[in-house]
């Protein structure tokens, strides 16, 4: 039975792929460690609560002793790290915390995984590092173009800088001391359980308030939009089959300007709920992000290729899944707003 640490698992990534490791292997055990930030809870673990495959514990991976007492306990045969500070609007006002938990603590987790699985002057059999990173550390692309495995790491916010850093870091590792590892990139998921501060469910949220939508510059920033349980799928694959050392860009080719996205949820929830006073009269054009990169595009060819990965759910299915999942998920929403349900699950862990 193999065994998986997964970090952040509370957050929104990580808890979709616990939920999807744990549909399709009966046999598995996953340790979650997740610090619970504001973004990460165990609201969204829900679903698992009381299924014996899954383990959590509450823990900051920056915290040596923790993390190494666990490799000690369940000899994992993964790490698959999706524990990050995630926001970019956050990094541009607190850039540190950005440094703490995405680079050192992606250094930490290395660390501890390499003591537990270097022994005796060679590595342990079936061990494997995945770090879980995005296409940002491209930087930006103009109108035309892609990002490929081979584009030169070019960061521009002090969230993907993080990120390029701990993506060095994790190929430091590979070749320094030959650590198996594959690192994913990424575009940008949309799908359950994802906190509404990002830009697909801040806006279904603000839209069923009537609050105003706030659209950074002129809106025609491009972002390629991939369901979450298709990049669920990828890590999965690129655990079992990626070559060792071997970086795998997943996307699937849905490139949106900001504007579009956000006038087809103004039109979805406009005929859903039969309500009037949901227009385009919501959007507010404001200043824009700083250091706001223009487009992302992601080449998926060597995924497809080696792997034979391919999204399943094309935006037009996507967007309507995940309307209708935030519309039946009210409850969620207020919960992870205000905080209530971590504070009460973190109880109910601590006295199990
Ligand atoms: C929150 C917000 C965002 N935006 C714009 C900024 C971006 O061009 C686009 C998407 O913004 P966000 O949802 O913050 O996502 P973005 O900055 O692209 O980054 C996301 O996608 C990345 C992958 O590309 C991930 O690595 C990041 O962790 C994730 O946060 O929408 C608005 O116009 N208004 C908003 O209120």
């Amino acid at each position: 039975m193999k065994r998986y640490l997964i970090t952040g698992c509370a957050g929104f990534i990580g808890s979709n792929f616990v939920y999807y490791m744990l549909n399709k292997y009966k046999e598995i055990q996953l340790v979650n460690l997740d610090k619970l930030t504001y973004a990460g809870n165990l609201e969204n673990l829900k679903g698992v609560e009381g299924d014996e495959r899954h383990i959590f514990v509450q823990g900051d991976i920056c915290d040596r002793e923790l993390v190494s007492s666990l490799f000690e306990k369940y000899d994992f045969d993964y790490v698959i790290n999706f524990a990050a500070e995630s926001h970019v609007d956050r990094s541009i006002t607190n850039p540190e915390i950005f440094v703490e938990t995405n680079v050192l603590g992606t250094v930490n987790l290395l660390q501890c995984a390499k003591n537990a699985w270097f022994k005796d002057g060679k590595w342990a059999e079936g061990k494997k590092y995945i770090q879980v990173s995005t296409d940002e550390v491209y930087g930006s692309l103009g109108e035309e173009g892609y990002f490929m495995e081979t584009t030169p790491l070019c960061p521009h916010s002090p969230y993907s800088s993080s990120k390029a850093s701990a993506d060095m870091f994790v190929m430091a590792f590979h070749d320094t001391y030959g650590m198996p590892v594959n690192i994913t990139r990424c575009s940008n998921n949309y799908g359950p359980y994802q906190f509404p501060e990002k830009l697909i469910p801040l806006m279904i949220n603000n839209v069923k308030n009537h609050k105003q939508l706030p659209v950074y510059g002129d809106g025609m920033n491009v972002r390629d939009w991939l369901y979450v349980e298709d990049h669920c799928k990828a890590i999965d694959m690129v655990a079992e089959g990626g070559r060792d050392g071997e970086v795998y860009n997943v996307g699937g080719h849905n490139e949106r300007p900001n504007i579009f996205i956000v006038k087809t949820i103004i039109n979805q929830l406009h005929d859903r709920l039969k309500d009037e006073g949901i227009n385009e009269g919501l959007i507010k054009y404001v200043a824009d992000r700083l250091g706001h990169d223009r487009r992302y595009g992601i080449d998926p060819t060597k995924i497809k290729e080696e792997l034979g990965w391919y999204p399943e759910t094309t935006f037009e299915v996507g967007i309507v899944k995940t309307i209708d999942w935030y519309l039946a998920n009210e409850e969620w929403m207020n919960n992870v707003t205000s905080g209530n349900y971590q504070k009460y699950y973190e109880e109910m862990y601590k006295n199990k």
